[in-house]
């Protein structure tokens, strides 16, 4: 399953499979996907996988003004639920001609602009409509976005025209794509979008050492439920998306962690290898994050102690 956002949505969850549209009805209270679809949307899915066979893969197109974060906590499952169903990753098309505009808008005090917010949890960005902007607008919208997100992959289009490969199978919330670190780094120094609303942005942090599991969880205590890790001007930081790789003492295993809001996974995948050198990476996407006090924060949590390592 995928999820895109900035289009609309009607009031049906609607299913192709073969050329035929299937459609389930969701009782919706406002209209709204991001605030009522919670375990509605999964069993209307899991109804229609019941009437007519498993789908190869659902594409949710959600409102132009959803928030994807509810959405994605909500079709991320625990496998012990045993859900046929599986969240492949977010999709977020721009309008290369107007996103700069979008993502600029001013929004009451407090409330963050949803456009911003659709970008900060892509997985994959199209940067639809390349023909009607000139090469120096389209970098200027490449900064802005990587600035919000520099961990996703980005694509350009016209019409969307892209290969479905590119589409499908992300598996963003069970792989850590090696190359996600790196291009988030070098996202991190540019600084072109002043006038964006900098709350939102992409923080990249690596330390050497391990993790015990009480460190782990007070990392993940203070960044996501305690919400007690501030800016330099004391605002909260607020976590909407994390990938990291983790090493925690005394395991061979590197682990995977991933978040998405408040929810969060860490899995093994793989081992490491016999003289690398254990390290915990992270790249957070959020609210009034701060290099530094993310560096401090992971500092505190990580042990060099070689005999672990
Ligand atoms: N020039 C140009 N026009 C495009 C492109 N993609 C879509 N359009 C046109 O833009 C118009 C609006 O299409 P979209 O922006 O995709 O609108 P939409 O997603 O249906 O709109 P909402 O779901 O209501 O947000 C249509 O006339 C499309 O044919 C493109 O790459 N280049």
């Amino acid at each position: 399953m995928m999820m895109l956002s900035g289009s609309s949505m009607e009031k049906s969850l609607s299913i192709g499979h073969e050329g035929d549209l299937f459609e389930e009805w969701l009782e919706l209270r406002n209209g709204c996907l991001c605030c009522s679809v919670k375990d509605k949307g999964v069993k209307a899915i899991e109804n229609l996988m019941r009437k007519r066979g498993k789908f190869d893969y659902i594409l949710l197109e959600t409102t132009g003004l959803a928030d994807p974060g509810p959405i994605a906590s909500i079709f991320w499952m625990d496998r012990q639920l045993g859900s046929d169903l599986y969240l492949d990753g977010i999709i977020t098309v721009l309008d290369a001609k107007y996103a700069e505009k979008n993502l600029n808008e001013k929004k009451p005090e407090g409330v963050v602009n949803e456009a911003v917010k659709q970008v900060a949890l892509a997985d994959l960005l199209i940067i639809n409509k390349t023909d009607l902007v000139d090469e120096t607008q389209l970098k200027a919208v490449t900064d802005l976005v990587s600035t919000i997100n520099g961990s996703a992959h980005m694509v350009y289009t016209q019409r969307c025209r892209i290969d479905l490969n590119k589409l499908l199978d992300l598996h963003a919330y069970d792989k850590f794509d090696n190359d996600l670190f790196e291009r988030s780094l070098s996202t991190r120094f540019f600084d072109g979008a002043s006038h964006l609303d900098q709350r939102v942005q992409t923080v990249t942090v690596e330390v050497e050492g391990s993790m015990s599991p009480s460190s782990m969880d007070y990392f993940i205590d203070v960044l996501l439920w305690d919400r007690s890790l501030t800016n330099s001007a004391g605002e909260p930081v607020n976590i909407y998306r994390m990938k990291g790789i983790v090493s925690m003492i005394a395991e061979s295993q590197r682990f995977m962690l991933q978040v998405v809001q408040q929810l969060y996974e860490l899995e093994p995948i793989g081992y490491w290898e016999i003289d690398s050198p254990r390290t915990c990476k992270f790249v957070l996407i959020g609210e009034n994050l701060e290099q530094e006090k993310i560096d401090d924060l992971l500092r505190t949590c990580v042990t060099l102690s070689s005999e672990f390592s």
